[in-house]
This record gives structure tokens, C-alpha cells and sequence, in this order.
């Protein structure tokens, strides 16, 4: 029996059992099942050779965001605006086909921007190139789910059903429950379902900041706008007409929270004029690689300032990790 069909298998057994406390554990057993052969749909098949099938973009900058959306959302139209690829744009649908990357600089950072290629319902099975879609999108820091302002909601719910289905959670924090393998001991830090349990119990769960990005707001209602602009987690953009582009990166950045930090000479100042940009957990060894290439193997130890260490300044080696804004000064052998 293939996966997809083991998959809708389990699909109609957990829609003929009802549910209710004497089937909740089958009920769970099932959905644990289900969601190790959908992750499976994921890896690249044996049978075809990855050769131009996925759409491995190196990773660059400081960041990566990956757009997802429906077909004709807008997607390159936005890519070719904010940074200085073009990526074709057009009025038919799938006009992308492949993985188009573009940089944007934003506050000295280079935030790498991935316009992709439209996805619909049934991606997360492979409909589509659906599944190197969200393969990429399982990459990024960010997601920016593009949706069209002119169509409903449906299509925000149906992406996320298929990002869902495939272990990528949208704006939550990972559950914090901690468990022992061997003798199957279970600490519950807060109040889980169940589904939340079978996520930490199976483990590929990754779980990613999203924003959600209504384009084409110059062809709805000001109250529509109003209305969207409220949801949370939402953006409400025209890249045909440019709308609050500016408020968008904004909220961009707030979502990527990546680390700055100022580094300070002996006895001079912090510059606060340049700071160096970092992704979160980023260490004392990842501050030395961006000053200089050379700059760990002579590094003796560094002072920080901030809110990573309980002293300020703090003695740290290599391994210590910095937080936003700390700033540090490194001592050389
Ligand atoms: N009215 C209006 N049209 C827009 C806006 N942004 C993009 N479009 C139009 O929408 C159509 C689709 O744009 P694309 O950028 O190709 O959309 P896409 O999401 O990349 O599409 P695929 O690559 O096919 O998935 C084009 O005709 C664009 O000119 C906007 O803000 N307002
Ligand atoms: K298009
Ligand atoms: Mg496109």
C-alpha cells in the first residue's frame, strides 16, 4: 500500500470513530500515525533524483522569509517591488514555477525573500509542486502568507489546513512539555491537548511566525480594509498601488526578532551607529565570525553588556549566548 493511500486509510477510520473519552487514546494512536506518513509525503521521493525537483535556494543574508499563497495573490508582483529581482508577474495563474530569491535591506540587515510558486488545496499532498512549496517554506523564519483581499477567507483556512497537515504550526509556541523516553514519563508545564502532545511526542514540528498579507486592498471597501487590518497577525498591503509597504516591514521585522549587537573598543563607546545582526541564540563565536574570519581562533574572552549575562560587564568565552542589544567587547590572545 502507497503512503497516500495508508494516509486516507487512517483518514476514514478517524472519521468513522466517534469521539468521545473511550476512543480519545485510538483517536490519538491514529493521528500520531497519520501525521508520521504525511511528513513522509515530504522527503524526496527514492525513485526520481533531486535534480531540479526542489527548489533549494542557498541560504543568504540574515534572515529568510518564504512568500506562500494561492495562485495570482500577488506574490512576485510584491517580490519585484521590494527588492531588486525581478520575478515575473502576470494575470494567469502558476506563472512562478520555481524558487525566486531577492534581498531586502532593511535596517541593516539583509533579510533574504523567497517569491515561490502558487499553491492550492491538496499541496501538502503533493498537488502542485506543493510539497517542495512548504518544503521551502519549513526553511524560513518568517512566512508570509499572501492572500488576495478581493476573495474570502477560504483560502487562509485551506493554507493553513495544508501547513498544519504537514507539522508546521503558525504562530503558536511550542509546547512546553518535557518527556523521558525510557520509563515514559510525562510533565505537563501547562494545560495541552492532545494534539499538542503528539506534536512534541512525534518531534518534526516546527513552529514558525507567520504574517498574514492582504494584497490587492485598492480593490475592496474601506470598511473591508478596516475589517482585515484588524485580524491579528495581519497585514493589509496594494502592491499596485504601493499601501503600506513601509507599515508592512515594519511588522516584518518585529516578527523576524533577530538579535543586534553593538560592539565597543576599550575605552571608547558602544557604536550604536552599526550593529551586527544575528538570528536568535546566535553566540559569542557567531559575533567573532561576522567582525573577522580570524577573529575567534586568537579570541581570549569578551565582556558583555546586557541582558544575556547576570553581570554587566560579564566575562564570557566563546559558547555564551548574546540577546538583543547586548554589547560586547572581545580581548584577543
Ligand atoms: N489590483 C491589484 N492587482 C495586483 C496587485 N498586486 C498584484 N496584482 C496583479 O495580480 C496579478 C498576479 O500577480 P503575480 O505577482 O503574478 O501573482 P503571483 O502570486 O506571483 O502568481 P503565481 O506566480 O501565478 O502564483 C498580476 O496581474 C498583478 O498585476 C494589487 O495590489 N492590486
Ligand atoms: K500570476
Ligand atoms: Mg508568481
Amino acid at each position: 500500500m502507497g503512503i497516500l493511500e495508508k494516509i486516507s486509510e487512517i483518514e476514514k477510520e478517524i472519521a468513522r470513530t466517534q469521539k468521545n473519552k473511550a476512543t480519545e487514546y485510538h483517536l490519538g494512536l491514529l493521528k500520531a500515525k497519520l501525521a508520521k506518513y504525511r511528513a513522509q509525503l515530504l522527503e524526496p521521493s527514492k525513485s526520481s533524483s533531486s535534480k531540479g525537483e526542489g527548489f533549494d535556494v542557498m541560504k543568504s543574508g540574515d534572515a529568510r522569509v518564504a512568500l506562500i499563497g494561492f495562485p495570482s495573490v500577488g506574490k512576485s508582483t510584491f517580490l519585484s517591488l521590494m527588492t531588486s529581482t525581478a520575478s515575473e508577474a502576470a494575470s494567469y495563474e502558476f506563472t512562478t514555477l520555481t524558487c525566486i530569491p531577492g534581498v531586502i535591506e532593511y535596517k541593516g540587515a539583509n533579510i533574504q525573500l523567497l517569491d515561490l510558486p502558487g499553491i492550492i488545496e491538496g499541496a501538502a499532498q503533493g498537488k502542485g509542486r506543493g510539497r517542495q512549496v512548504i518544503a521551502v517554506a519549513r526553511t524560513a523564519d518568517v512566512v508570509i502568507m499572501m492572500l488576495d483581499a478581493t476573495k474570502g477567507e477560504v483560502q487562509r483556512s485551506l493554507l493553513e489546513k495544508e501547513l498544519e497537515s504537514v507539522g508546521i504550526r503558525l504562530n503558536k509556541h511550542k509546547p512546553n512539555i518535557y518527556f523521558k523516553i525510557f520509563n515514559a514519563e510525562v510533565l505537563f508545564r501547562e494545560d495541552c491537548s492532545p494534539d499538542e502532545f503528539i506534536d512534541v511526542i512525534v518531534g518534526n514540528r516546527v513552529y514558525m511566525p507567520c504574517l498574514y498579507v492582504y494584497n490587492k486592498i485598492d480593490q475592496i471597501s474601506m470598511e473591508e480594509v478596516d475589517r482585515l487590518a484588524r485580524k491579528p497577525d495581519s497585514v493589509v498591503i496594494s502592491c499596485g498601488m504601493k499601501l503600506n509597504l513601509d507599515y508592512l516591514l515594519e511588522m516584518l521585522w518585529e516578527y523576524l526578532a533577530l538579535t543586534c549587537i553593538y560592539t565597543k573598543k576599550r575605552g571608547q563607546r558602544p557604536d550604536f551607529t552599526d550593529a551586527i545582526i544575528l538570528r536568535k541564540g546566535a553566540s559569542v563565536e557567531h559575533v567573532c565570525h561576522r567582525i573577522h574570519r580570524s577573529l575567534a581562533s586568537q579570541f581570549k574572552y569578551a565582556l558583555v553588556w546586557g541582558t544575556s549575562t547576570k553581570y554587566s560587564p560579564q566575562r564570557v568565552g566563546l559558547t555564551h549566548t548574546m540577546e538583543h542589544e547586548d554589547v560586547i567587547q572581545i580581548v584577543k590572545k
